[in-house]
């Protein structure tokens, strides 16, 4: 059992969040959402619409794990129901940031497999549980559809044949990154975004 963290705390660090990812510019026009869990039970979303660089208290509400809203009449992100599923799926998850970066949405259509695989680079470190470049690391890739409880069923059995890490991609959309908490979330954003870059530019050179 999770002890609850204050509402206020994740509030702040996910609009801190949004300033700094903003300033990355992967978060254009109303694209991404965030979310940190509070409970075992209930997590603070970002409202649907909202410019994600320029959130205040009042662009977050509460949902329940079924991406309920709890004592709100905001809208909660047309993407809630992937966050909740990840925090069903791994109660160690306690961030969940949704990105729209130029590289993961490019990179994901260029990727026609079902994963991406990344392999010699040193920033796969980065990533929670890697101590070498030498590592494989894979990434789920889904397609896009605008059917959210469609693609957390997919996410779901995926999962099911092995439990997915760091992040996924959904084909010319963007990047899901999580962590235990929204530092560790940030952190894998940026190794991702990172390796993102550099196998752009790998496939560019050396189609
Ligand atoms: C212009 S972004 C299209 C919707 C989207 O993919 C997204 O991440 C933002 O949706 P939200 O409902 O969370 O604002
Ligand atoms: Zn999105």
């Amino acid at each position: 059992m999770r002890t609850a963290i204050p509402s206020a705390i994740v509030s702040s660090a996910l609009i801190e969040a949004g300033r700094w990812i903003d300033a990355q510019g992967w978060c254009p026009a109303t694209g991404g959402n965030f979310s940190a869990r509070l409970s075992d039970d209930q997590a603070l979303v970002t409202a649907s619409g909202r410019h994600k660089g320029r959130l205040t208290d009042e662009d977050l509400l509460t949902v329940d794990l079924d991406g309920q809203p709890l004592e709100s009449k905001l809208k909660p992100s047309a993407e809630t129901l992937l966050h909740t599923r990840l925090y069903q799926l791994n109660s160690a998850i306690g961030a969940v940031l949704h990105t729209h970066s130029v590289a993961s949405t490019v990179l994901s259509r260029l990727e026609r497999d079902d994963w991406l695989t990344l392999c010699g680079y040193e920033m796969q470190k980065s990533l929670s549980g890697n101590q070498s470049h030498e590592a494989t690391i894979q990434l789920a890739v889904f397609d896009n559809t605008q059917d959210m409880q469609a693609l957390a069923e997919q996410l779901a059995l995926r999962w099911q044949q092995a439990p997915l890490n760091w992040g996924f991609l959904v084909r010319g959309h963007g990047l899901y990154a999580w962590g235990h908490d929204v530092n560790e979330a940030r952190r894998h954003l940026e190794g991702l975004e990172f390796l993102f870059a550099c196998e752009l530019e790998m496939r560019r050179l050396r189609p």
